[in-house]
């Protein structure tokens, strides 16, 4: 069932209002894992509640306790659920995004203010701000669907439960147990659920992601003195934790991407025929990722091999170090304590209890090669397993409705490691639907969305749910 014309043409008529939405939603830095923005991310998931609870929704802000934020314990985010309908002729579609963004300063190169959103001066349509493509634009996507209705005077064709989150960015601590929590009540009768929280892999080619990699991110914590030191006065007396560090982390991964952990490559599922089928059926060209990373630095130059890196294989990130000197200048000083990040995206059948295994004692006997007299200590921060999942005929109709192209069926090599827990915990089949483009840089400096993908996603969230109360159920 096509979606009703009437909301595909308010939604059109709209854009300059759904623009101002987005604009006020990128204006609350909604910074998770990050004392200094609590009361920000509190904002936004109120701003949430207030938008939904005007749109006619049944909105509830659920606590889901506490945690700890350099060093003083401090709320979580408040989950942010919402329900419109409740009719059992009706097929009961579950939403999930998260309201909060990854850190973002202007000093670190990008083009305008990162919390507010600016539309590209050139006229492309891009607007650029944190939170743009990752996850405000597509969560505001389900409310302008939803405001279009209800001015409309048109009944949803699904009953739409929503779910949205404050701590994507920083493990989704507590939301295992939420949805376990809420199993039989919130989230009862749900028939599927749809996740837009990734990104078509180019800038033109629509697509539904059938897998992601899971996470496992770490740090490596070196204590030595305690107190930093003067390296002229104490430089070649002491063992120096930077150096210890330095030296664990170049230990971790090569230049071209290989894990240097024993053990981790031995776990990787074999490749299957048809698995690489489907990877050979990807729109995808080079020149692509070198647009959307701005330049030839890939480590493969054959299309299929990028493709893989990116989805089918582990790969192991060096974030950052904690407690080195980074300002600019040349302070002559010896750090007594640092703290080395990195992360490992994970692939079938590559668990975060086993890779764990093998990085903490891969890590330690790696220090004691050194012989070193400072601590160590190596440990798992948050996990997330791997997930796959394929079928998805509505939503492949909706994306031919509104884009007129056939979708690419893809894997993210991001994680969204929740969507495991409802998928197993309700028993659900979770769809992922990408709104933003290859190019969006989440994460990254200047991340943006094309008013046209912001807008075409808006119709596309609409018309999957046309579609999927029209579809027979599997
Ligand atoms: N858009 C999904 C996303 O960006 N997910 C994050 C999840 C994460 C886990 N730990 C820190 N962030 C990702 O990096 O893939
Ligand atoms: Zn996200
Ligand atoms: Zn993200």
């Amino acid at each position: 069932m096509a979606a009703d014309p009437q909301f595909l043409k308010y939604v059109d008529e709209h854009q300059d209002d759904y623009i101002k939405r987005l604009s006020d939603a990128v204006a609350i830095a909604s910074v998770s894992g990050n004392l200094a923005y609590v009361k920000d991310v509190e904002a936004m998931g109120e701003y949430l509640v207030q938008q939904l609870t005007a749109l006619g929704a049944t909105v509830e802000k659920r606590p889901i306790g506490t945690h700890t934020l350099e060093g003083k314990e401090v709320d979580l985010p408040p989950v942010i659920i919402g329900q419109v309908g409740n009719d059992p002729k009706k097929k009961t579609l579950l939403v999930y995004g998260h309201y909060d963004v990854q850190p973002a300063l202007k000093e670190d190169g990008w083009l305008y203010p990162p919390f507010e959103l600016t539309p590209d001066p050139k006229g492309s349509g891009k607007l650029y701000g944190r939170g743009s493509t990752d996850d405000k634009g597509p969560v505001l996507g389900w409310i302008n669907v939803l405001e279009a209705h209800k001015n409309l005077g048109i009944e949803l064709p699904v009953n739409l439960k929503m779910c949205f989150e404050g701590m994507e960015e920083n493990g989704s601590v507590n939301l295992d147990k939420f949805i376990e929590s809420e199993k039989d009540k919130f989230f009862s009768g749900v028939d599927c659920m749809c996740i837009s929280d990734n990104y078509w892999l180019d800038t033109k080619t629509p697509c539904l992601t059938y897998g992601l990699r899971g996470i496992n991110y770490y740090e490596i914590k070196i204590n030595g003195p305690d107190r930093d030191l003067h390296s002229g006065v104490f430089g070649g007396t002491v063992h120096e934790p930077m150096t210890d560090l330095i030296t664990l982390m170049s230990k971790l991964v090569t230049g071209d991407g290989q894990i240097l952990i024993p053990g981790v490559k031995e776990m990787i599922a074999p490749l299957t025929d048809d698995e690489r089928a489907k990877f050979e059926a990807i729109h995808f060209a080079m020149k692509d990722i070198h647009d959307a990373v701005g330049g030839d630095v890939t480590i493969y130059n054959d299309g299929v091999k990028t493709l893989m890196g990116r989805m089918r294989n582990p790969s192991l990130s060096l974030h950052g170090i904690e407690g080195a000197f980074s300002a600019p200048g040349s302070k002559t000083v010896i750090p007594c304590q640092v703290k080395g990040k990195f992360s490992i995206r994970l692939v079938p059948n590559l668990t975060v209890a086993g890779v764990t295994e093998k990085v903490v004692e891969y890590v330690k006997a790696e220090f004691a090669k050194l012989g070193s007299k400072n601590k160590l200590d190596v440990y798992l921060t948050h996990g997330g397993e791997p997930w796959l999942h394929y079928s998805y005929r509505a939503a492949h109709k909706a994306t031919e409705a509104v884009y007129g192209q056939t979708p690419d069926y893809t894997r993210e090599g991001g994680s969204i490691p929740v969507t495991l827990d409802f998928a197993n915990i309700l028993g659900l089949n979770v769809l992922l639907l990408p709104v933003g483009r290859g190019d969006d840089g989440a994460h990254s400096t200047n991340e943006k969305i094309d008013t046209s993908n912001y807008i075409n996603g808006t119709k596309l969230l609409g018309s999957y749910m046309y579609e999927l109360a029209a579809i027979a159920k599997d």
